[in-house]
């Protein structure tokens, strides 16, 4: 049976770094199995956001659930994969027993490292030594280690920087699969093509939700074809707003 509490719920979060708050009450939920995408400029908070969400962020003020529980409770390690925007593996170890070593901390089945190699693609480079594959390759890695043991929630901060059009395309359609298969997403990405591909999107901008909705709804709401415009558009009426 479908549970209808959100995969995650984030009420009023507020974070301060380096002395300054740089989330100012942040507050949206995820339904189970859908995808969010995190869109916004660089240094708008996303990752900040996504730490939150994985629980290695200390919060000032608000409240993060996820999947049932406060986000970083010990009960959670096992149910949420998080993949870093720099990739957190062994450069001296091969593909392969990078995935054999992290399945193991993790407990996941024996046979997962063999099916996330292949999910992301990297059948030809399983026995290469990670430290000499190629920018996109490595952050496929990353990303396999964060798909292993199945988790229910997948935190993934700009899993597709420095790939091809084809590679970028594929990812899409295995969190697409993942999400069907009742895993809930949630991607950041600067890039706004991708945006097109998620059931939801949150537009950040200055520690902010600038905009929520089906990236149908915001192509409507903003009279605009392409979101890249509508984000656009977007900033221009909340800069009128404040003037
Ligand atoms: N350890 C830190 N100490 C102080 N300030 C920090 C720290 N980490 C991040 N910040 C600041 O917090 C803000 C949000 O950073 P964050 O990394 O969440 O942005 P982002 O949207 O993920 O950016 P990018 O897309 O470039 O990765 C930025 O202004 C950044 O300078």
């Amino acid at each position: 049976m479908m549970s209808s509490s959100p995969a995650v719920r984030v009420q009023d979060l507020h974070v301060v770094r380096g002395g300054r708050e740089v989330l100012h009450g942040v507050t949206f939920d995820v339904p189970r199995g859908s995808i969010l995408g995190l869109l916004g400029p660089s240094g708008c908070g996303k990752t900040t956001l996504l730490r939150a969400i994985v629980g290695v962020q200390h919060v000032a003020g608000g409240a993060v659930d996820v999947l049932g529980e406060p986000a970083g409770s010990p009960g959670l390690r096992r149910r949420v994969g998080y993949a870093t925007q720099t990739p957190a593996v062994y450069a001296d170890l091969t593909v392969a027993e990078n995935l054999r070593y992290f399945a193991s901390v993790l407990r996941a089945p024996r046979d997962d490292p063999a099916r996330v190699i292949d999910e992301v693609g990297l059948g030809r480079h399983r026995d290469q030594t990670t430290g000499t594959l190629s920018g996109g390759q490595l952050s496929r890695v990353n990303l396999a280690v964060a798909l292993l043991g199945a988790p229910e929630l997948l935190v993934l901060d700009e899993p597709t920087v420095g790939l091809d059009p084809v590679l970028r395309q594929e990812l899409w359609e295995l969190f697409r699969a993942l999400a069907e298969g009742g895993a809930t997403l949630i991607v950041s990405s600067h890039v706004m093509d991708e945006a097109g591909r998620t059931d939801r999107l949150l537009l950040m901008r200055e520690g902010g939700i600038l905009a929520d909705g089906t990236p149908e709804g915001l192509r409507e709401r903003t009279g605009t074809s392409d979101l890249e415009a509508a984000f656009l558009q977007l900033i221009t009426e909340k800069a009128g707003s404040l003037t």
